[in-house]
């Protein structure tokens, strides 16, 4: 899978492209059944398929489940052969003819494009499904709308509603419709040294303006690039009101463990809350609570999580 953009998109020149039109924020089960169907569509044919997302989200006004980064990485797990990230600016005012000849024609090399019944395009939202069908038949450009894919209980997934569970610290509801369990990815970068003297260091991410569940401590997974395994683990995702008062922080203790991993890009698997953030008067009861924190983590994940290879959500 190669990542492109407009500067680095000759190669699509070289064959014709399948697009996969959307902006693809959190890589629900609706956005995969999309790329899967993408994906087919090229089976058997000279087709390249290419997943057409943008730098920025059409919306500006929300807060994003997945940052570009945390698309890629869930991306991967398709055999997609490109990711273009279009520059929204640049192709926001043009017209719904002009974005089929400029952009899928032109700048894609495509005459096929797969997009979600929802999908909207060019200048004001003012192209959808069906004019992107009406144009696609004037200018040669197969177009196939894949239906709405609803949960179990007929309500049709959006990254809306996964937004609206995560923030509502409903991560089970969340991870159903996700397919996956929502992740934070990133590189580790120094904090305080002062977890380290506690007996518990912590790698630690940059929080980020973006979608996170409710303050507080979690179990999660941790995997390590470059690192085959899957490692358990503690976050801590707050303020960290007793040590750092006013800092916001992602960090995650991973269990048995014991490297520097600084500058290291980690995934941390979010799978439930442990415990709220405590602000205490002194160090040693912070220290136990972590140590708790630890301790009913450990267990759990021996009780309930050992051996569950198959119903890991990655
Ligand atoms: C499992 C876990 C639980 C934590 N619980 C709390 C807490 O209840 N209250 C609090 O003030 N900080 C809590 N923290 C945050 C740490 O006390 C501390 O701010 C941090 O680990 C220092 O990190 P640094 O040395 O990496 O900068 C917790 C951290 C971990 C790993
Ligand atoms: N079990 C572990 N979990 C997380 N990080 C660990 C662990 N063991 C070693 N490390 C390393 O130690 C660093 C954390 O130590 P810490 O004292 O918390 O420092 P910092 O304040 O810079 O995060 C991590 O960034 C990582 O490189």
């Amino acid at each position: 899978m190669k990542i492109i953009d407009k500067n680095n998109i000759s190669e699509l020149k070289k064959q014709k492209n399948i697009i996969i039109l959307g902006n693809f924020d959190g890589i629900h089960l609706g956005h995969q059944e999309l790329i899967k169907r993408g994906i087919e569509c090229s089976e058997d044919t000279e087709y390249k398929t290419v997943l057409y997302t943008f730098k920025t989200h059409t919306n500006q006004n929300i807060k994003l489940l997945t940052n570009n980064e945390e698309k890629i990485l869930l991306l991967k797990k398709f055999n997609l052969d490109y990711v273009y990230f279009e520059e929204f600016d640049e192709v926001k005012n043009l017209s719904p003819e002009e974005f089929i000849q400029k952009i899928i024609i032109d700048r894609l090399h495509s005459d096929k494009v797969i997009c979600g019944f929802d999908f909207t395009f060019s200048k004001n939202k003012s192209g959808n499904t069906d004019l992107l069908k009406k144009l696609g038949q004037e200018k040669n450009v197969k177009v196939v709308v894949i239906d709405s894919v609803k949960d179990e209980s007929g309500e049709v997934i959006s990254s809306t509603r996964v937004r609206k569970y995560i923030e509502d610290g409903n991560l089970s509801e969340a991870t159903k419709l996700l397919g996956h369990y929502p992740i934070i990815a990133g590189e580790v970068v120094h904090g305080k040294k002062m977890a380290r003297q506690m007996g518990f260091p912590t790698a630690n991410l940059i929080f980020e303006n973006k979608v996170y569940p409710p303050f507080g401590v979690y179990g999660v997974y941790v995997k390590i690039e470059g690192d085959n395994n899957i490692y358990n683990g503690v976050m801590n995702l707050g303020k960290n009101p007793t040590l750092k008062p006013g800092e916001l922080s992602v960090e995650v203790h991973i269990l048995n463990f014991d490297k520097f991993i600084y500058g290291e890009k980690i995934i941390i698997y979010v799978l439930e809350k442990i415990s709220d953030e405590i602000k205490f008067n002194g160090i040693d009861q912070l220290v136990e609570k972590i140590g708790n924190d630890v301790k009913y983590w450990k267990k759990k994940v021996k009780d309930e999580y050992g051996n569950t290879d198959k119903t890991r959500k990655f």
